[in-house]
This record gives structure tokens, sequence and C-alpha cells, in this order.
């Protein structure tokens, strides 16, 4: 997913830059960098890795500058070799820095047309440095100097008109200010806060309000579909809709699992959505299970946990944590590669026999996508001595590949795709297998602001807001980027071994 941060300060930003990192190093796990500016020159540092592995105590100390960009990555287009690593440079016009989260999906064509063009050259095949090309090329039109907020407003209007899919983006452009900006859906998040320092005000953006609370800002708002930011390195905040027709249609699967609990995507409490997901996906099992006999319910931890509460309360069952997390295991969904995240389950999660022995348990987690999780947990519940074990999910099934930043690109890999639930329950072993109606998962996220009338849902119904994605575009993707093509490229790169980027130290 990917999780972006910028502050413009009044003092040394590096270190409010890595704890913000830090708290969305769930949005990411692949690679972490971090871009400063101090005199007028860049600081950079990125690679592979951790956040905690990636900056050392000497990259910290050249990060200076109170002004700066961080991005936690999990990739989703080109490659995870560490010249894809964000944030990324380019030196005309002005210098600027940039780091994205989300995916488009007109990236090849404008690839070709940046080159005819505008003679740019984009050297990697992430998407995030064509992105930053197509700014750079806008913010060149403008022919005054310094140029103005509105010339800013323009170009990102421009860019808009120009790219299509989802972004939310965050640069520093040298000798004006910091720019942050959201696609005209609204697909991925991004909010605004301020804080007080010494009397001045210094602002924040990120994709996540967790990261606000974490380095001691307040949250102001989201920023809107389409809208962007403009903050000077004097201070200045500028703001203006530069899209024509934006309309919020944030992404359903942030609240199912992307985002931290403690986080607020467009007012809603992430926390309060999956509260709301275990109770409707209750009241189903309800209706639909009467006649099961459910001695305990255990979540498959970490994200489902708070769904699996309310089921229990719901069903009036005891819940239990059954499965013991390694704390020291990231997220394995977002790990690249289908080998690591097999691999990954058995050393994350460990059964407690006595949760289990002779015991009907109802499983929980909040999504089956290639079932990797699912299949794996069942036969170990079984392993320690369950009688019968159900799963529930606490969001429909996943049939269709992602487009926008989550890196499901193969509809064949999808355990759901083009089967029925019972197929599925069969395929992980379960004796029970039961799934959220969309209805419902939209209904208990819009609980926590009704003003959302729409949701990007593409995963559960193939439909995909921004209107140009069809079949062809789709067999594209799943050749360029199943797991067989990869494996395959992550070799060539290896071989060429590309790590041309700017890292400045
Ligand atoms: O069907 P799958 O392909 O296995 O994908 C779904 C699983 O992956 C995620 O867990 P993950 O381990 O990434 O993170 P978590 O600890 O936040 O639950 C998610 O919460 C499901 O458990
Ligand atoms: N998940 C994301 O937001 C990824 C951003 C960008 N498409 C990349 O692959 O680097
Ligand atoms: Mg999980």
């Amino acid at each position: 997913m990917c999780g972006i941060v910028g502050i413009v300060g009044s003092t040394p930003v590096n270190q409010s830059i890595y704890d913000a990192l830090t708290v969305l190093q769930h949005r990411g796990q692949d690679a972490a960098g971090i871009c400063t500016l101090e005199s007028n020159r860049f600081r950079l540092r990125k690679a592979n890795g951790l956040v905690r592995d990636v900056f050392e105590a000497k990259h910290m100390q050249r990060l200076q500058g109170n002004v700066g960009i961080g991005h936690v990555r999990y990739p989703t287009a080109g490659s995870s070799s560490v010249s894809e690593a964000q944030p990324f440079y380019v030196n005309s016009p002005y210098g600027i820095s940039l780091a994205h989260n989300g995916n488009l999906t007109n990236a090849a064509d404008i690839r070709e047309t940046l080159f005819e063009q505008t003679k740019r050259h984009v050297n990697t095949t992430s998407d995030s440095e064509i992105l930053l090309n197509v700014l750079a090329n806008q913010l060149a039109q403008s022919q005054t100097y310094p140029i103005s907020p509105n010339d800013i407003f323009k170009a990102v209007g421009d860019v808009h008109n120009i790219v299509k899919g989802a972004y939310a983006v965050v640069a520093l452009v040298i000798g004006h200010g910091l720019i942050a900006f959201r696609d005209p859906n609204g697909i991925r998040p991004l909010c605004l806060g301020k804080r007080e320092e010494n009397g001045q005000i210094e602002y924040m953006v990120a994709s996540e309000s967790v990261a606000l609370d974490a380095v001691g800002f307040d949250f102001m708002r989201d920023v809107s579909p389409g809208e962007a930011i403009y903050i000077t390195f004097n201070g200045e905040l500028y703001t203006q809709q530069c899209a024509l027709n934006p309309q919020l249609n944030p992404c359903v699967f942030e609240f199912v699992y992307f985002a931290r609990p403690d986080s607020f995507i467009d007012k809603v409490s992430v926390y309060g959505a999956r509260l709301a997901m275990g109770t409707k996906l209750g009241e189903k099992i309800k209706r639909e299970w009467a006649d099961i006999d459910i001695d305990v319910v255990i979540p498959i931890p970490e994200t489902s946990c708070d769904s699996a509460l309310e089921i229990a309360r719901t069903l009036d069952k005891p819940y239990r944590q059954g499965f013991v997390k390694n704390r020291y295991v990231g997220r394995t969904f977002i790990m690249p590669g289908q080998q690591m995240r097999r691999k990954s389950v058995r050393r994350k999660l460990n059964a407690i026999r006595s949760e289990f022995k002779d015991k009907n348990v109802l499983l929980v987690d909040d999504s089956i996508v290639r079932g990797t999780t699912s299949e794996q947990i069942i036969e170990m519940a079984r392993d320690a001595g369950a009688n019968k074990v159900y799963l529930a999910s606490a969001a429909p099934e996943v049939r269709f590949p992602n487009v926008y930043g989550i890196d499901m690109p193969s509809a064949n890999e999808l355990i759901a795709h083009g089967r029925e639930v019972d197929e599925i329950g069969k395929l992980i072993g379960a004796d029970g297998l039961i799934f959220q109606d969309l209805s419902d998962l939209v209904a208990a996220v819009a609980e926590g602001n009704p003003d959302i009338t729409l949701f990007e849902t593409s995963v559960f119904n193939g439909s995909y807001v921004t209107g140009d994605v069809n079949q062809q575009y789709l067999d594209y993707l799943d050749a360029l980027r199943n797991e067989d093509s990869k494996l395959q490229s992550e070799l060539q790169q290896d071989l060429a071994s590309l790590e041309l980027y700017n890292e400045g130290m």
C-alpha cells in the first residue's frame, strides 16, 4: 500500500519523519526513504528494509533540514529493487523530490508520450517516477520564477488530466515548498495536520492520522479528492480543488485490512468500521448458521481481532486469543512472493492447544485473498485438536484484481476467483465458511461517515471507478505482474544490478 509523510517545520524534521514512518510501517515493509532539504540541497536516504534498519544514526545525522518527505514501500508496480525505493528525485525544473502511494493505470502510455513530447527519460520501471516526471513537466510550463500558488495548482490540475489511477502524493520543490495532492476519486488516503513549535505553525501531511498522533501534530482534516495543498517553506498554507469532477471513492480495503485501527480515514474510525463489520457478520452467522454449534470464537491475528470480538459478542460465545503472534514477523500479505508469504504464516502464528482441543472453533479473518493464511491456520487448528473448524471472513470474496495500489494483479492467484463459497471452503479445508456481504461491508464503513456514498470496491465486484480498466488492461497486468513474471523480472534486475539512484551520502 505504501505510506507517505511530509513536514514543513521550523526545526529539524528528520526524527519526526522517521517516527511517522515507523507508525506507517504496516503499509509497506519492503523499502523506506526520507528526503530532507537543507540550504537548497536535497539529502536523501533510501534502501530496502524496515524503517529501523534503513536509517542508521549516520544517515539521520545527515538528513538535515526543516522540511522533508518520507515513504515506506509495498511495491505494486515495477520491481522491488532499491532503485525503485522512494522518494524519487528529478533535477529539472527547480529540483523536485516525490513520494507516492497508489498505482497509475496508464503508466505505460505516459512513459511513451513523456519521451516523445518532452524528451524526459524515466530510468526505472516505477509508475511513481513517471508521475514525478509528469508533475515536473507541468511545473516547467510556468514562465515566472518563483512560481505562484496558482501555477502550482494549475500544474496539479494538469497532472489530474494526464494520469489515471490512484495517487496520494507528497513532493518538495526547491525554492518553493511542499505540494501534496490526492487523486480525483480520493482512492488512497491523505490527511493534514499542524502543530505549534516556538510560536510558529508547522504543517504535516500523512497517509493516516495515526502518523500525526505519533509526532504531536493535531489533525486538521482529510485532503479532499482532487485537492492540492501547497505549503511554502515560509510556512504559508494554500489549498485548492484542482480536479474538474472530484468524487470521493475511498478504497474499502483500507478499512478491511490496510490501515491501522487507531487511524481515522475520511472521518471514519478504522477501528469503529471493523467493529461494525464484526456485528454485521455476527448477525449473518446467526441467521444462516442457526444449527451450527460453535464453542469459541478465535481471531487470526492481528487485523481480524476487532471484528472477531464483535462476532463473539453478537453470538454470545467466548472470545479467545487461541493463536499467538510472533511480534517480530511482519504482515505476510504484503510480503513480496508467494513462497515467502507461505513460509511466514507458521513462523508468525502458533496455536495454544487448550483453546482448540475437542472444540468447535469459529476462526475469524479480516479477508481471504490468496488463501495462504486460512489454509495453514485451519490445518494448525486441527493439529491442535479442534473438533470442527469453521471460518468467517469480515470481507466478501476477493474475486477481482486490484489496480490501485494493492498487489493483487492476477485474478488466477485469488482463491475466490471463479469459485463459489463451498468450493473455497473445501480448498482451504474448512468445515464451514462464511463471507460478509458487500452491502454489509459498505454499510459498516459508511456508518462512520454517512456522507460517503461511494467506495472503491473493485476487488469484490470488478467495478473500477476510474473507468479506464478493461479486460485488455487486466490481461496486460496479469502477464506483467503474476508470480512467475515477477520472479523472472526480479532475477533479471538482480543480474543487471540497477542501483542508479541519488543516495547523496
Ligand atoms: O488469504 P491471504 O492471501 O493469506 O491474505 C489474507 C491474510 O493476510 C493478511 O494478514 P497479514 O499477516 O498480512 O497481517 P495482519 O497481521 O495485520 O493480519 C490478512 O489479515 C489475512 O489474514
Ligand atoms: N503500494 C503503493 O502505494 C506503491 C506505490 C508505487 N506504485 C510503487 O510500486 O512503488
Ligand atoms: Mg491477517
